[in-house]
């Protein structure tokens, strides 16, 4: 090779290495550069659609705090919840962060997430006035849970739009899974419901209705009662059910003692094959257990519903058991909303159906006959040391609590922690 091969060899070497050299400083410092600064509320709306950005995030935390409201991410772990929402919302995320289910408390007032997080979208849609009319109008229309739950993204035009409902949804509620419609990653669609047929036998349905029965003689454990919201523009009655609560006697008594540790089983069961991560195995406790008790003769006539569109607030995973055959009662469906859609349950005789305590939920009129089915809500109980500071899922301390201070509730932390997502 010639010395001016040589050369040209070693220049070129040496281009390449400082190319290099150069690359990597160039990586390292625009990291730096593109790191996601801190928006605040002034970086957002410096501008004259500042009132705009500040109104809609009012609006929008607003509205979604009705939506939300008592639901399981939102959760103020310093007050336990006793509905005391009023000033906004404290944001709980439930992330796995590694093998095991894993929490990470995120608190924070729901509009400082708004403008934290969503700081860009935010004010790319502020720039654009038909992002701004209907962000505005998305945010007006979100009036209840069912709203939300089917709010899709095929129904927001605008893009910047899109994206900013898609980023509250996601990092300031933490739920992907109702990121405008969205199923979550490795949710298989209807893995809604994780369904165990038998899971009972005649034996165990009169072991439960002599229960109720027993429990049912003192009158203040039964409640005739109806809640959950109608579809929009719709007014008519709700059916409601006759609840019997079980859960004094359910998890001691020798007549479902036994059957007791077979239905949290497969509650357990139902969390890790669907991958919820709701549950935390040693300290899931049952927060109620119901007889309920649907008859077509206590129905109002014309009910829309027996029970309307609701969440089992503050529940962590709700265990349904049907103990009646189908085959003698017409209605009284469970329906659940999922990814934006309406799904029929179909449940069998003795089958335990097992859902996220927030999935929106609705039971059809019963036109005729009795429907009996068991529900059981599970949360967490608090061990000191243990429970809030460890397990898996955000819950309201049970037969624990911490004295409240002061009677209200505490101030949110100064900056939000980081959303896992
Ligand atoms: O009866 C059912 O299938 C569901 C009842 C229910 O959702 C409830 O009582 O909260
Ligand atoms: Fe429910």
């Amino acid at each position: 090779m010639q010395p001016t091969s040589w050369l040209g060899l070693a220049v070129a070497v040496a281009a390449l290495l400082a190319a290099m050299v150069y690359r990597k400083l160039l990586l390292c410092s625009s990291s730096h550069t593109i790191a996601p600064a801190k928006l605040t509320l002034r970086d957002v709306c410096g501008s004259e659609e500042a009132c705009w950005a500040v109104k809609s995030s009012g609006a929008a935390v607003s509205s979604l705090a009705t939506a939300f409201a008592g639901r399981h991410w939102i959760f103020n772990n310093e007050s336990p919840p006793r509905g005391a929402y009023a000033e906004g919302l404290d944001i709980e995320c439930v992330r796995p962060r590694s093998e095991g289910a894993v929490q990470n408390h995120t608190m924070g007032a729901a509009h400082e997430c708004f403008v934290e997080r969503c700081g860009a979208p935010l004010r790319a849609c502020a720039l654009v006035p038909a992002c701004r009319g209907e962000w505005t109008k998305v945010v007006g229309d979100l009036l209840s849970v069912v709203d939300v739950a089917t709010l899709r993204p095929e129904g927001i035009a605008r893009p910047e739009a899109r994206a900013l409902a898609s980023c509250f949804f996601s990092r300031c509620l933490c739920v992907a899974d109702l990121a405008v419609g969205e199923p979550a990653k490795g949710e298989a669609a209807g893995g809604h419901v994780a369904r165990f047929p038998d899971a009972i036998d005649d034996d165990d349905v009169r072991a439960i209705l002599s229960l109720a029965a027993s429990i049912g003689e003192d009158p203040s454990f039964v409640e005739d009662r109806n809640f959950g919201s109608l579809p929009r523009g719709q007014s008519s009655p709700l059916g409601g059910q006759r609840a019997t609560y079980l859960q004094s006697r359910f998890t001691t008594d020798p007549l479902t003692a036994r059957l007791y540790p077979r239905l949290r089983a497969l509650v357990v069961r139902a969390d890790a094959q669907s991958g919820w991560r709701r549950v935390h195995a040693a300290t899931l406790v049952p927060r109620t257990i119901e007889l309920l008790n649907y008859s077509s003769g206590a129905q109002h006539a014309g009910a829309a519903l027996s029970l309307g569109w609701h969440t089992d607030e503050q529940s962590a995973v709700t265990a349904l058991l049907l103990l009646s055959d189908p085959a003698n009662f017409s209605g009284g469906e469970l329906y659940h909303l999922a990814h934006g859609q309406m799904h029929a349950a179909h449940a069998r005789q003795h089958e335990l159906l097992v859902y996220r305590s927030h999935t929106p939920h609705a039971v059809g009129a019963l036109t005729a006959g009795t429907r009996l089915a068991v529900a059981l809500e599970f949360w967490h109980v608090h061990v000191p040391g243990e429970g809030v500071d460890h397990p898996a899922y955000p819950h309201r301390r049970v037969g624990l609590e911490r004295p409240r201070t002061g009677g209200g509730r505490s101030a949110p932390p100064a900056t939000l922690g980081r959303c896992p997502l």
